[in-house]
Order: C-alpha cells, then structure tokens, then sequence
C-alpha cells in the first residue's frame, strides 16, 4: 500500500495545548497509510528561553532578529526541546516519528532573505530533500521537520519561519494539500458585531484583508506560504484549530472546518 502524504504545520502558539487525542488522530490515519509530514513552529518557546538567558529579541515584519546567539538558541529549543516532544507524543499514540531539523541531510537548503541587512540570519528556502523525506514515509514514519536551513556552503545556518518552511516542502514534495494547525480556528472576519471564520477564501480576498488590517501578525506569514505554495501543485490549504476534536481526520475526509485558502 502506497502512503497518501500531506504537509502539517505546528505552530508554536498551539502545541502545548494539543490533546493527546490529536496524536491518536494521527495515528489512526497513519494505520490508514495517510501519513501527515510535519513542519513545526516554536516561536513562544525560543522567545521564553532568550528571555531566561538575557538574550534580547525583535521581530521585523514577523520575523525574528537574528544574530549567531539568537540562531543558537533556535537551533536548540526548535531541533532540540521542541522536535523531540513532538516525536515523544506521536511515538505514545502508537505512531512512528523520526524527528530532523533542516540541516540533517541537507533537508531545507536556504539563503539570506531579501531584507537580510534588517533581521540578519533569517532564511528564505531554495530547495528541499524530499527524497530523503519520501524515504521516511515509505519506511512508515512520520517526519517532524524544525526549520532551521542550510545555506549552500553547508556549514551557515538560517532561521526560517515555520510557515514558510511548511509551504516550501509542500511545494518541492507535491503534496495536493496542507493543513496549518494553529489556536484560532481559521481566518475570522468580523461581520456584524461578531468574528465569524470564513469556511474558504481566494488569494484576492486576501490581499484586501492583509490591506485593511483584517488579517495581521502571525497570520500574515501563514496566508503567505499559503499562496505561495497553492501557485504550484498544492491544491488546497487549510487553517484549522488543533485542539478541536478529531480535527485532521475530518479535514482529510473532507469535512467543512477551518478556513481553505484557495485558487
Ligand atoms: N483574520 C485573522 N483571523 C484569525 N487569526 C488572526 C487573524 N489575523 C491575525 N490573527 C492572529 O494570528 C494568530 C496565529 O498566528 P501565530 O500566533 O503566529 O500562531 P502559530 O504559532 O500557530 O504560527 C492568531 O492567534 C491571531 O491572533
Ligand atoms: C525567522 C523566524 O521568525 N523564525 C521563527 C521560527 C519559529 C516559528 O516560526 O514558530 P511559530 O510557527 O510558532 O511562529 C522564530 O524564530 O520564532
């Protein structure tokens, strides 16, 4: 039986609260050979150790200032603490994980972003190895992936926004869809005196919402990665909240939650 992949961002500002039934959800699907790749975040928790440590931080249009300390406490909380808790959850479900960051087989290769002189050592991706990814589910693991990236000489390394990350191996492995598991439970707009979440929405509908202020912080390098990767194969993209009940299992069967960001 060959595996149905898809990409799974984590964010950082959900994966404490995520119920151990999520990772028998994914176990299940994994019984099912639908085998989730997972990009994880950890903004709050690489924020909370430089705090301990007196290491100060600054994002710049949502990405974090980074300097070689900052990258050492990235590579530590997100390739460290924060990967292996992951797999830790996943292997009590049942599951199997295999967790990775970026560096390990050239798995997200980078470059300086554009606005490198504002926030330093933050990447924007270039290529993917997903063959090596391929190999792990075909052996029956899950992947958990920290996006920390390899710039070309191998030895500099690149801090990457978790949802850009997640967008880019969507995009190099072709999966037809991504889930981005997040605390809100989509894209909400407020219509009345109310916030209501949009069930789908158009790239257009979105460029006028980061406009009018509607979507902002965090949010922003979501849709973004969104776009970007639903310009190639990935169908659909959609923003869920992770602690609702069986919530990838009825995304994947192809029930009406979250938000699909759309063609
Ligand atoms: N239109 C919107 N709908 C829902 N959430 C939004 C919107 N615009 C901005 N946000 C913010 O985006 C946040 C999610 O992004 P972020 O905190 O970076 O999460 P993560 O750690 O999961 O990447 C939400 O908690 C919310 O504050
Ligand atoms: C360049 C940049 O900003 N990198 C992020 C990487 C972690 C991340 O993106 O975590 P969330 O998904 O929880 O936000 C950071 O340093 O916080």
């Amino acid at each position: 039986m060959s595996a149905m992949c898809f990409v799974m961002k984590c964010g950082g500002s959900t994966l404490a609260a995520l119920p151990n039934s999520f990772f028998d959800d994914m176990k299940r699907l994994q019984d099912e050979a639908i085998i989730p790749v997972i990009v994880h975040g950890g903004g709050p928790a690489i924020s909370d150790t430089l705090g301990k440590l007196g290491i100060e931080t600054e994002f710049v249009n949502g990405l974090r200032k980074t300097n070689e300390a900052v990258l050492d406490v990235v590579e530590m909380v997100l390739a460290g603490r924060i990967n292996k808790e992951i797999v830790r959850k996943i292997q009590l479900s049942g599951a199997k994980a295999l967790g990775l960051s970026g560096v390990d087989g050239h798995l997200i290769q980078a470059e300086p972003v554009a606005h490198a002189d504002e926030v330093g050592l933050v990447g924007d991706v270039t290529g993917v190895n997903a063959d090596l990814i391929q190999g792990m589910v075909k052996m029956g693991y899950i992947p958990v992936i920290a996006p920390v990236g390899l710039g070309a000489d191998g030895s500099q390394r690149y801090n990457i926004n978790a949802d850009t990350a997640a967008g880019a191996v969507a995009s190099h492995m072709g999966v037809e869809r991504m889930i981005v598991v997040t605390d809100v439970p989509g894209i909400m707009k407020p219509v009345g005196g109310a916030r209501v979440v949009l069930p789908s929405v158009t790239v257009s509908e979105i460029d006028k919402m980061i406009a009018s202020g509607e979507i902002y912080g965090g949010m922003i390098p979501k849709v973004r990665a969104a776009i970007q990767c639903i310009q190639g194969k990935v169908r659909e993209v959609i923003i869920v909240n992770g602690t609702e009940p069986e919530v990838l299992s009825r995304v994947i069967k192809g029930a009406e939650i979250g938000t699909r960001i759309v063609k």
